[in-house]
């Protein structure tokens, strides 16, 4: 159970044809779970890059990310993946649900081939059920709304009880209703399961109901500010 998550200096550049593009200079910031932060800042500001290296997805060109005065990126890559599983969740803007799979079978895929101390079928279940999908176990991607397919994938990114979950532009593809919906589910999840919530958002009205608010620009941090109390 990671309570703290720490960057330092964190430096993230892509280097190609003579070019050398930087995704994110120099960050240093800290993360305590339990919080619920949004990450604005125009296109290209690093915000997906910020989210990527937090998640484990990706490792800095430069400094570090301590996850509870742990280096887990200076570690092998089945340790990272196993650290990853037991930790973080991901909800990204375009869903990313198998299409030939029920909702069902996508919320059980991150179990597959991992041992768990809890039945995994009714672990499913129950997450279905806490996103309000309880009728929907056998439905496809194809076959449910926008807003039901980002429900679905927020069961999968809930089902391993991950303490972090990173969403990158989770309400992106929504309209403004449902994507309000989506935040609010996010909100109960931060507050009944104590997971800290890290999502990033092209929305201010959404980023204003957040209890903190990171501004990216060019990447760099701009600013760090609290934001509505809970
Ligand atoms: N794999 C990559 N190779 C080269 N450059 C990249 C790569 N990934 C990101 N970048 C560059 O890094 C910078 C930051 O990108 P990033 O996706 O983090 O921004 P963002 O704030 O999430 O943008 P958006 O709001 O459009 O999603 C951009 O200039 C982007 O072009």
């Amino acid at each position: 159970m990671v309570n703290m998550i720490e960057c330092k200096n964190l430096t993230r550049f892509y280097e190609g044809d003579g070019t050398k593009t930087i995704a994110l200079r120099d960050v240093n910031l800290s993360f305590m779970k339990g919080e619920f932060t949004a990450i604005i800042g125009p296109s290209g500001s690093g915000k997906s890059t910020l989210l990527s290296l937090l998640g484990t997805l990706d490792k800095p060109s430069e400094g570090t990310i301590a996850y509870d005065n742990e280096e887990i990126l200076k570690k092998s890559k089945s340790k990272i993946a196993d650290f990853r599983f037991q930790e973080i969740g991901f909800i990204f803007q375009q869903f990313h649900l198998l299409p030939t799979l029920t909702a069902l079978e996508n919320v059980l895929t991150p179990l597959f081939s991992r041992k768990v101390p809890y039945n995994k079928l009714e672990r499913a279940i129950e997450v279905l059920e806490q996103v309000g999908l309880q009728d929907k176990e056998n439905s496809l991607p194809s076959q449910l709304s926008g807003g039901q397919q980002q429900r679905v994938a927020i069961a999968r990114a809930i089902v391993h009880k991950p303490s972090w979950l990173l969403a990158d532009e989770p309400t992106g593809n929504l309209d403004t209703e449902t994507g309000e919906r989506i935040y609010d589910l996010l909100r109960e999840l931060n507050e009944q399961e104590g997971c800290g919530v890290l999502f990033v958002t092209h929305d201010p009205a959404l980023a204003a109901k957040a209890n903190r608010i990171i501004t990216m620009k060019d990447g760099i941090m701009l600013s760090d500010k609290v934001g509505a109390t809970p």
